[in-house]
C-alpha cells in the first residue's frame, strides 16, 4: 500500500529503484550481488527534510549515491524536479542531477589536505565556469559569512580547522554550486552536543535562505525526529515505513521501526535530541491554538487546519491545509 504523501510538488523521487552491488557475470564465474536497494519508491517535497534511517548496512548510502547519480540503477526510475534522470551512462547521469549535492559524513576526506580552504572551494566553481578569480573570491567570501565562519579562514587548511568549522566547510563547498536539494549523510555524527545544536541551526537558517530541500541521513533518531518533516525507514534495502516524523515516532507500525525506536537511547517520548538556540524553547511549549504551522503562509483564518499544528510535522499541515507553502 503506498505511504501518504504531502501535497506540495516533488523535488526528487524514485520508483521500483533497486541497486544490485558486487554481481559477477561470467562464462565460467557467476556471483550474485547484494540486492542494497530493493524496490524503493520515494517522493520528497519541495522544501522539506527527508530523513532516512535504518541500521548500518539497509542500504542507505547506496540510495543516496543512486540518487546523485553516483550509483547506476539496476531498474527503476529516479526522477528530479520532474524530469526521469536514469539510465544516463555516468558522466551524464551527474550531470542531469547538477541540483541535487552531497555532504560527506567526514566532512575532513572532501578538503584537499594539501590545499588552503579557499583554494578548495574555488575549484568547485572554476569546474563550474562560474565567473573570473575575482568573482569566486568574492562569492567564497561571502558564501564564508553565510555558514557562519569568518572569510580569512580561506587561508587556512584543513587540519587548522575544528570539526565543526569543517563540516561548515563541507556546507560552504556545495551550497557555491546553487543545489536545490542536499543530501546530508550523518551531518551531526561525532560532534558534540553544542556543536551539534549550532550546525542544525545553521542547516534550519541555510534550508530558509537558499530553498534547499534536504535528504536527512542519520542513525541518531533524536535528531531525525526534531528535524525531519518525513522520515523513511530502510530495513534491508526497502523503505518498509514512511511518514510524518511526528506519526512515525509517536505510533509506529511496521515491527522493525517500532524495534528501532525501542532501541535508541532518550527516545521515551520527552523532547530530546540537542536544543537548537533561536527555536522555540520547545515546540510543546507551544500554547495550544497556534493554528498554522511555522513555514505555513497562512494565517488562521485562510488556514484549514484547526489544530495545534506546531505540535505536528509541516508535512501533516501540508496535508491538511492545501493552500500551505514554503516560505524560503
Ligand atoms: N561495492 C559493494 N559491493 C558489494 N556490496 C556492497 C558494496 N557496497 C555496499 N555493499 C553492501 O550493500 C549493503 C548496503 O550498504 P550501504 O553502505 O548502502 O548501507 P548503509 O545503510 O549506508 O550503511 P552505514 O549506515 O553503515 O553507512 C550492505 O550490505 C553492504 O555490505
Amino acid at each position: 500500500m503506498p505511504f501518504p504523501r504531502p501535497c506540495v510538488p516533488e523535488i526528487l523521487g524514485a520508483s521500483q529503484l533497486v541497486v544490485e552491488l558486487g554481481a559477477r557475470r561470467g562464462l565460467l564465474r557467476h556471483r550474485a550481488g547484494v540486492r542494497a536497494v530493493d524496490g524503493v519508491e520515494i517522493s520528497i517535497a519541495e522544501g522539506e527534510t527527508f530523513g532516512i534511517v535504518g541500521e548500518s548496512g539497509c542500504g542507505k548510502t547506496t540510495l543516496a549515491r543512486t540518487l546523485l547519480g553516483l550509483q547506476r540503477e539496476s531498474a527503476g526510475e529516479v526522477r528530479l524536479e520532474g524530469r526521469v534522470v536514469s539510465g544516463l551512462d555516468p558522466r551524464a547521469a551527474r550531470r542531469a542531477r547538477d541540483a541535487i549535492q552531497y555532504v560527506h559524513q567526514d566532512p575532513g576526506a572532501a578538503l584537499d589536505p594539501w590545499w588552503r580552504v579557499g583554494a578548495t572551494l574555488a575549484e568547485g566553481l572554476a569546474i563550474h565556469g562560474v565567473g573570473d578569480r575575482a568573482e569566486q573570491q568574492a562569492r567564497i567570501a561571502g558564501m564564508l559569512r553565510a555558514v557562519g565562519l569568518d572569510a580569512a579562514l580561506a587561508d587556512r587548511y584543513p587540519h587548522e580547522l575544528s570539526g565543526g568549522q569543517q563540516r561548515r566547510i563541507g556546507l560552504a563547498r556545495i551550497l557555491l554550486l546553487r543545489p536545490k536539494v542536499v543530501i546530508l549523510d550523518e551531518p551531526t555524527a561525532g560532534l558534540d552536543l553544542s556543536v551539534q545544536a549550532a550546525v542544525l541551526r545553521l542547516l534550519r537558517d541555510l534550508r530558509a535562505q537558499f530553498g534547499l530541500t534536504y535528504v536527512f541521513i542519520s542513525h541518531d533518531l533524536s535528531v531525525v525526529r526534531r528535524v525531519c518533516d518525513r522520515v523513511a525507514v530502510m530495513y534491508l534495502g526497502r523503505v518498509v515505513e514512511e511518514g510524518s516524523a511526528a506519526t512515525l515516532f509517536a505510533e509506529p507500525r511496521h515491527p522493525y521501526t517500532r524495534a528501532l525506536i525501542a532501541a535508541a537511547p532518550h527516545l521515551d517520548g520527552r523532547e530530546s535530541g540537542p536544543s537548537l538556540p533561536g527555536d522555540p524553547p520547545s515546540l510543546r511549549a507551544v500554547p495550544p491554538g497556534c493554528r498554522f504551522h511555522p513555514r505555513c503562509a497562512h494565517a488562521a483564518p485562510s488556514c484549514a487546519t484547526s489544530e495545534p499544528v506546531r505540535e505536528v510535522a509541516a508535512a501533516d499541515h501540508a496535508v491538511a491545509c492545501l493552500r500551505w507553502r514554503v516560505l524560503a
